[in-house]
This record gives structure tokens, C-alpha cells and sequence, in this order.
């Protein structure tokens, strides 16, 4: 293909929305924007035509759940299908910049499912909890496990099979994350981590790692939908609490009797967005822990300008996050509830698909945005 040719999908397809209305703003229902589909049409109707340009786009939709779609136009079913979930394709038209339609099969396949997603090599760095899961999810996308390393086969760093992975992804331990992120750079493979505590100690040189000597990183405290959902309700409800200084604000968060980190990584994230949001709390602080046998450390005092975060473990629990704001005369909670790791996982999984095609340190912000 010549260096020039700008590579446009154009899809004529039918959108059904599945949230709000027989007619709905995306702008509103969707965690996207308009103008970064490329629509050509700033609104789009259940049951109504539009043209979506750019694999982005399409990547976009799905993670946001547009899953029902005719289309009337295509080829490359594969490729779509993977997105789609059997959304059924008949031709498929590109332009270059001067609008000109070529229409190109086979040379470009391997390009598009390189770009796109299919048969991904993902390295495992961490074979726990989260790492089997995500070997399920990612097997089940298509995509192909290369390379496993977990505390027992450090070595495989070096190996030729960890070195072909597109992306690494890596759960481990708060002590172990950053000399991972380091061995996996060294090998030049980019890395989506969950990894929670290791941000006091290494946070900045991984920032500099990446801004300035060109790795690239996806961290995220919590990799689900729903916890990127209820981080953007989280910092609305600070904003408007901000103006109501009667309720004073707290923050609970429960988790299995494994987790090592306290407070988790997804309540610092929340505090740390809260505390932007609210004038009167500068910082946030431990507050009381309850161990697994029912113990409790630590205390419930805290200054005005301080944030309590209380951590409890028991049983098995995913994780269940809890921003409370009580006053004399009421209380106002909101809660996100893992039923189980799933969520995490297929976040995981979609951002390392995001990652492979982009560089830097990257967020949830950079896969959706509210
Ligand atoms: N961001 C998110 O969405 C989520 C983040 N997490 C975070 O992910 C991390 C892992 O969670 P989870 O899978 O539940 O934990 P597990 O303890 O189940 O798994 C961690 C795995 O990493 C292995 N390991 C330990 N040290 C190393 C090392 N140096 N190199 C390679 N592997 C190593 C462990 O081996 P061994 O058991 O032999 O020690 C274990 O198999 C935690 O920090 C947790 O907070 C968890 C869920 C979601
Ligand atoms: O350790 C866990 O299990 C989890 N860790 C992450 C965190 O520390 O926030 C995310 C999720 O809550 C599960």
C-alpha cells in the first residue's frame, strides 16, 4: 500500500442503541463523543443509517457496547465479526485522501488484523487470580497467550517467546509490579497493568520511563466499565458536594482476605478525584482496618480537612467501593459492587487491544470517555 494512503473503513450500517430513547445523542448515552467517530452526522438515531469511518471508531463502539448492528455494506467479515459478535458483513470500502474508492482484499488483510485486534500475542506477567481470567478472556477473543511468567520462571523475560508478544499484561504484587514494568521495557514489549501499590515508591520514574525514553504503559487501579462509570459519578457527585459543606464525606472499600494493599488502588483513584473536587478535604487518610477475623485497627478520627478511607477484608469479596456523605439530616452513598473479576479482566484484555496500537503511558480516559 502507498505510504500516502490514509486508510478509511466506511461502513453504512444501523446502529441499535441500547440506552435511552428511540432517539439518542451519543454524546449523552456513551461514554465517546461524536466528533472522535467521525460519523459525518452529529446524532444518531436507533434504527436509523450512519457512516463510521476509521477501525477506531469501530473499536470505540464496541467497547461501548453497541453490539447490534445490520449492515448493509463490507467485507472482512472476520474482522468484525470478532468486534461484533456475528454482525454480518458483505463488502468493505476504503478511500485514500482524495476520496478516491480503491476497494483492496487480500494485501491489506493482515495489516487490518494486525491493526485490529485478531490473534494478538499477549505475554502473561502474574498467573493468579486476574492472570487465569484473563487467559480465558483473551483466548476467547482470539487472540494467542505467548508467553506465561509467573515468580517461578523469571528467566522467561529474556526468552524469544515473551520478546514476540504485542503487549504484556501484568498483575502481580504492589512490591513486584515495577521491576516487571522494567524487564518487560528492556525486552520491548508494551505493558497493561492492574498491579495496585507500587505508585508511592515508583510512580514518578515510570511516568518519566514512559513521557521520555518512549515506553509505553496502561495502568489502571480498576479495569472495569462499571468502576469507569462510577469514577465519573464519583467526581460529579464531589463537584456538586463541594457546594454543601453540611455533609461531611467518607469512603469504605471491602475486599477478599488475599489483597496485600491497603487501601486498594481503585479507593486512592476515587479519593484522589474526590479531593480534587472538594475544597475542604486536602488529603486523604487510613482510617480503620478490619481484618478477616473480624479485628479492627486503626481509628475513625480524622481532621476536617482529611479524608477516611476505611478498608475491611472478609471472605472472598471481588471488591465492593463506597463513597459516603452524611449529614444531620441524611446520608448519600454510592456504591460500585463486583459480583465477580470478570469486569476486571475484559478491561484488561480490550486496553491491551488499545495499547497495541498505541504508545505512552495510557488510562481508562484514553478508552473511554465521559
Ligand atoms: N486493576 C484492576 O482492575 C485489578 C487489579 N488487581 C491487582 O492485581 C494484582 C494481582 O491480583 P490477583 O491476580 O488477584 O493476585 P494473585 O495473588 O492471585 O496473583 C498474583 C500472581 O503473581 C505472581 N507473582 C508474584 N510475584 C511475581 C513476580 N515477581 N513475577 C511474576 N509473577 C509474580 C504470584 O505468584 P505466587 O502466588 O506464587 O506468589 C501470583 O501467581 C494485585 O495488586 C491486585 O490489587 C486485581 C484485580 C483487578
Ligand atoms: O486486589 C484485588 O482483588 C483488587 N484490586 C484492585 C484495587 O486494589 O483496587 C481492583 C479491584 O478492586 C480488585
Amino acid at each position: 500500500m502507498q505510504d500516502d494512503v490514509v486508510i478509511m473503513y466506511v461502513f453504512v450500517m444501523t446502529v441499535d442503541v441500547p440506552v435511552g430513547g428511540s432517539s439518542v445523542n451519543l454524546d449523552v448515552a456513551h461514554p465517546c463523543r461524536p466528533v472522535q467517530f467521525d460519523f459525518g452526522v452529529e446524532k444518531v438515531r436507533a434504527g436509523v443509517s450512519v457512516e463510521c469511518s476509521r477501525v477506531d471508531d469501530l473499536y470505540r463502539l464496541a467497547v461501548c457496547g453497541l453490539q447490534r448492528f445490520e449492515w448493509k455494506e463490507f467485507v472482512f467479515p472476520d474482522v468484525v465479526q470478532q468486534l461484533f459478535h456475528g454482525a454480518r458483513a458483505e463488502k468493505f470500502i476504503f478511500t485514500n485522501k482524495s476520496n478516491e474508492i480503491q476497494v483492496k482484499s487480500l494485501s491489506l488483510r493482515e495489516k487490518i488484523s494486525a491493526y485490529y485486534l485478531k490473534n494478538m500475542k499477549i505475554a502473561l506477567i502474574g498467573y493468579g487470580k486476574m492472570g487465569h481470567m484473563i487467559e480465558q478472556i483473551a483466548l476467547e477473543r482470539g487472540h494467542e497467550i505467548v508467553s506465561i511468567i509467573d515468580i517461578d520462571n523469571r528467566e522467561d523475560f529474556a526468552s524469544e517467546a515473551f520478546r514476540s508478544a504485542d503487549v504484556a499484561i501484568e498483575f502481580t504484587t504492589p512490591q513486584t509490579a515495577y521491576d516487571n514494568y522494567l524487564q518487560a521495557f528492556a525486552a520491548g514489549v508494551k505493558v497493561v497493568s492492574g498491579s495496585t501499590g507500587w505508585i508511592p515508591e515508583h510512580g514518578e520514574e515510570v511516568r518519566r520511563l514512559c513521557r521520555e525514553e518512549g515506553h509505553t504503559l496502561f495502568w489502571s487501579s480498576n479495569f472495569s466499565l462499571g468502576v469507569a462509570i462510577f469514577g465519573a459519578v464519583n467526581r460529579y457527585l464531589a463537584h456538586i458536594m463541594s457546594g454543601f459543606p453540611a455533609y461531611d464525606v467518607r469512603m469504605e472499600e471491602v475486599h477478599h482476605v488475599h489483597k496485600l494493599d491497603a487501601p486498594s488502588g481503585t479507593a486512592i483513584t476515587l479519593a484522589e478525584d474526590l479531593i480534587h473536587a472538594i475544597g475542604r478535604k486536602d488529603k486523604w487518610v487510613k482510617g480503620t482496618f478490619t481484618a478477616p477475623d473480624g479485628t479492627v485497627s486503626g481509628t475513625e478520627a480524622c481532621a476536617a480537612n482529611e479524608l477516611r478511607v476505611d478498608s475491611i477484608r472478609r471472605g472472598e469479596v471481588p471488591g465492593i467501593h463506597s463513597v459516603v456523605y452524611d449529614s444531620e439530616a441524611d446520608c448519600i452513598t454510592i456504591t460500585h459492587d463486583a459480583h465477580n473479576r470478570k469486569g476486571f479482566a475484559l478491561g484488561a484484555v480490550l486496553a491491551a487491544e488499545y495499547t497495541a496500537t498505541h504508545e505512552g503511558l495510557l488510562t481508562m480516559d484514553d478508552l473511554f470517555q465521559f
